[in-house]
């Protein structure tokens, strides 16, 4: 760190962070973007993964320990010669030399996030500071999926980036949301303290094909129930509302990001809002109209209201979402259908 000598304060320094290998600017090196993903054999990661790779301008290393993500996610691309995939946990540093990093790798469903909440945080804290840290290393811009979480149960509706959240720091959620707080904490400190190029999504509630099945979140759930000929269960009270996105519409909102030149954070997610009785009943609807809806206990601290103002993401990013939760449910439908082996009937 710089010292001021006339007054002997110290000061954050206003170094740039160091620049790429000299091989990258060698005439006989190809120009290459390289990206890391972590998380990349997850849901969104790897939906991320298949549009980076359709630039044949990019190389995708995909960093993951396989907690909620699997190989079948990328199976397309193994082998591949712009693809590589390391089975690693960012608990530990990584030494890979890219330019880009999209930093996702973290359990996302409550379920999952709750099952090993110790582990949950060293994923956020430490995972994001090894990031961080490789970032700093190999001056990488690196973007942080943050999550609408970080507003907690929230007393402002609908939610923009300003609003400071009402998160319980001691509640079973908090090691993911607090977590999360956490990261994008030390995402601006290493951009102030060492000039690190951030990049922060906050993401509102994605679904799509590819989502664990028995991933427990309520999209998820649904669809595999009503396939199974099994009761929707709404927990209660059924009036707490999400407001769901597309994974494309969330992957491409992901990329104008790293690509557009604002830090952040910004809300990416799709403003339409249902009640979960709305959105078991429209699944009902659409995919079997025989089945019942059961209501059922909830769990702690389950937000009641959530959807994200996204004028911000409008303004700076021209970006919106263009799937409606009626277009995206048969789609999703369909990859749950070939997975569970059910077939439509006619
Ligand atoms: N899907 C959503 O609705 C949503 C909403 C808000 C934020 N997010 C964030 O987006 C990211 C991706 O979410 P998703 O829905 O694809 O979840 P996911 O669970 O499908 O994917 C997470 C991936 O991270 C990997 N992972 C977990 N811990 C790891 C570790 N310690 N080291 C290496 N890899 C690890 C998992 O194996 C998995 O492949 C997460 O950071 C999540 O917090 C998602
Ligand atoms: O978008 C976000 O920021 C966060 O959203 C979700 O968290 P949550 O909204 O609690 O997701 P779900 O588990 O899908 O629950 C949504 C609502 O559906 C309800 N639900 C869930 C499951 C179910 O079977 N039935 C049901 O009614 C829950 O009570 C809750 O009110 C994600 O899982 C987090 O990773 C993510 O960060």
């Amino acid at each position: 760190m710089a010292k001021n000598s006339a007054n002997g304060e110290h000061q954050a320094t206003k170094k740039p962070p160091p620049t790429p290998s000299p091989l990258r600017f060698s005439k006989f090196f190809q120009p290459n973007m390289r990206i890391l993903v972590t998380g990349g054999a997850g849901f969104i990661g790897s939906h991320l993964v298949d549009k980076l790779m359709e630039n044949e301008k990019n190389e995708v290393i995909v960093a993951d320990n396989y907690f909620t993500g699997s190989k079948d996610n990328l199976k397309k691309w193994i082998g591949h010669p712009r693809f590589e995939l390391i089975r690693h946990d960012v608990t530990e540093p990584l030494l890979v030399e890219v330019d880009q990093i999209y930093h996702l790798a973290c359990p996302a469903s409550p379920i999952f996030y709750k099952y090993n909440p110790v582990k949950t945080i060293k994923t956020n804290v430490i995972g994001t500071l090894n990031m961080l840290g490789l970032a700093k290393r190999v001056g990488a811009r690196i973007l942080l999926t943050s999550t609408s979480e970080v507003y907690g149960d929230p007393l402002v509706h609908p939610q923009p980036e300003s609003y400071w959240g009402n998160v319980n720091p001691i509640g079973v959620r908090s090691c993911y949301d607090e977590g999360k707080r956490v990261a994008e904490t030390l995402m601006f400190d290493y951009h102030r303290q060492h000039g690190i190029e951030i990049r922060i999504a906050r993401i509102f509630n994605t679904y799509g094909p590819r989502m664990n099945i028995d991933d427990g979140r309520v999209v998820s759930n649904f669809i595999a129930q009503a396939l199974r000929d099994e009761p929707l269960t709404v927990q209660l009270p059924g009036t707490q509302t999400r407001s769901f996105c597309y994974v494309s519409d969330m992957v491409d909102g992901l990329i104008r990001l790293m690509e557009g030149e604002h830090t952040g954070p910004i809300n990416i997610g799709n403003p339409g809002e249902f009640t979960m009785i709305e959105l078991a009943e429209t699944v009902k609807e659409l995919i079997n109209p025989n089945i019942e809806i059961k209501m059922v206990e909830n769990t702690p601290d389950d937000p009641r209201q959530r959807k994200p103002d996204i004028t911000t993401a409008k303004e700076l990013l021209g970006w919106e979402p263009k799937v409606k939760l009626r277009d995206g449910l048969p789609l999703m439908e369909e990859d749950f259908r070939l997975r569970l082996g059910v077939s439509k009937k006619e």
